[in-house]
């Protein structure tokens, strides 16, 4: 049963995938001393090597965190998503070894919302294939196929944080916008919600695609969607490579069918900045092909840092849970002169009240108490009086179905 009781200087954080110096900086000046910070991601043995004695990692988009990676980190308290997506984590196998999750859902919303208002621009005026074409010499001077972005409508797949920037930004070009998503949204400016993906499809000059990686959302973009879309319309996918199939793609640009595209996600990317990078988009001129950049700005990337860490820093420190992506949220206040206990455990019938009899069988005062559950798990945070909470965490550890113990001093 993993039980932590630890100070500051014993706990282990580990960063992969190049993360912002400003997740080490909030990190040392809460007082952890321990903080290795990795440039790239890692898989296999030497994922789990690393994890074994983490109590937090830092990750982005690459390092895949599966329930048998997570089986092979024992001591692993949280983890932090330095990004929007955690499709790369398993969210559920987390929270079922009381493994909380924390992500940074709006750092890096504008960073991909301008990207691609951008490349809509460049695309529409042809500017990729006239810039590779001058590359080799070549002078493609030409009104033919460039168009202006006032009055052109934006079909904007999935409306939420990107999206919804997106919206805003575009319109204030004289663009019309159009959405479709599963939830009902409030249309921002006089943006209207399509009928159907398939009404957006039809009348959009440029799709663009801003799902998370669902069951629901994978390949929802292939040969037959490519095909609704208006012959020389544009699309733009910078939101997971699962969301749009690579191949059709291909073979509608050559065709014409479509204009252009910008991909700045794909069904397989390189694992680092050293390997190469296959796809079947290379060499096509109109295409933007860009190596999983959306939200890689050093603005976005420098306060993800800052708002990642708080939250491990947060959690760690005080044992509060809130806005974590699969676990139960528990706000909490400052527990000044108590000890505060954190028991995880499977949410069944019965724990809380056997955690309380074990406390009053015990003879612990309890000060405070907050209980939150999530699906098969529950959370519950005690404070006490300091002498007691080493008999309170020895005894709590052994209630049946408990998943996690640890005390904050
Ligand atoms: N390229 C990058 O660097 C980069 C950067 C940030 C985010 N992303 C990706 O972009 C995604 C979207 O980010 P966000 O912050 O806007 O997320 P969000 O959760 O705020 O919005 C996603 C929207 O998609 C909708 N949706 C879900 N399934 C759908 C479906 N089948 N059809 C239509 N709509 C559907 C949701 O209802 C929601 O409104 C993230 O999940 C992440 O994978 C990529
Ligand atoms: O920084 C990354 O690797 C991922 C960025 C983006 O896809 C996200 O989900 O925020």
């Amino acid at each position: 049963m993993p039980k932590t009781s630890l100070d500051k200087s014993k706990i282990k954080f580990v960063l992969l995938e190049g993360i912002h110096a400003s997740a080490v900086d909030a990190l040392t000046a809460a007082g952890y001393t321990q903080v290795d910070l990795l440039p790239g991601a890692l898989e296999g043995e030497e994922l789990r090597a690393r994890l074994a004695d983490a109590h937090f990692v830092g990750i982005r988009s690459r390092t895949q965190l599966t329930a048998e990676v997570l089986a092979a980190a024992p001591k692993l308290v949280a983890i932090g998503a330095f990004c929007i997506g955690t499709n790369q984590i398993d969210l559920k196998a987390a929270r079922e070894r009381g493994i909380a999750v924390f992500n940074a859902p709006y750092s890096n919303t504008r960073s991909v919302a301008e990207l691609v208002l951008a490349e809509s621009i460049l695309l529409l005026r042809g500017i990729p294939e006239k810039n590779a074409v001058a590359h080799r010499g070549g002078w493609l001077k030409s009104a033919d196929g460039a168009f202006e972005a006032r009055g052109k409508t934006l079909g904007i797949i999935g409306y939420g944080a990107i999206g919804t920037q997106l919206s805003v930004l575009a319109e204030s070009l004289g663009m019309h916008v159009i959405f479709h998503d599963v939830v009902a949204k409030l249309p921002l400016g006089n943006a209207r919600q399509a009928r159907s993906m398939e009404a957006l499809l039809a009348e959009a000059d440029i799709v663009t695609l801003h799902v998370p990686e669902l069951p629901s959302t994978q390949w929802m973009i292939g040969a037959s969607e490519i095909a609704a879309m208006k012959r020389g319309a544009i699309l733009i996918n910078a939101s997971r490579g699962t969301v749009v199939e690579i191949e059709p793609l291909a073979e509608a640009i050559k065709s014409g069918q479509l204009a252009g595209a910008a991909i700045d996600v794909f069904p397989k990317e390189p694992k680092s900045n050293k390997d190469e990078f296959v796809s079947p988009l290379r060499g096509l001129d109109n295409v933007i092909l860009t190596p999983h950049i959306g939200g890689s700005t050093v603005e976005a990337q420098a306060n993800i840092g800052v708002e990642v860490a708080a939250k491990l820093i947060r959690y760690s420190d005080n044992g509060t849970s809130t806005s974590s992506v699969n676990f139960p949220e528990v706000a909490l206040p400052a527990h000044e002169g108590k000890h505060r206990l954190l028991h995880v455990h499977q949410n069944m019938p019965g724990v809380l009240s056997q955690i309380n009899s074990i406390l009053s069988d015990n003879h612990i005062n309890i000060s405070a108490q907050y209980l939150q559950t999530r699906d098969d798990v529950g959370y519950v945070v005690i404070d006490m009086d300091a002498r007691s909470s080493d008999v309170a965490l020895e005894k709590l550890a052994q209630v049946p179905g408990t998943l996690r113990t640890r005390v904050l001093f």
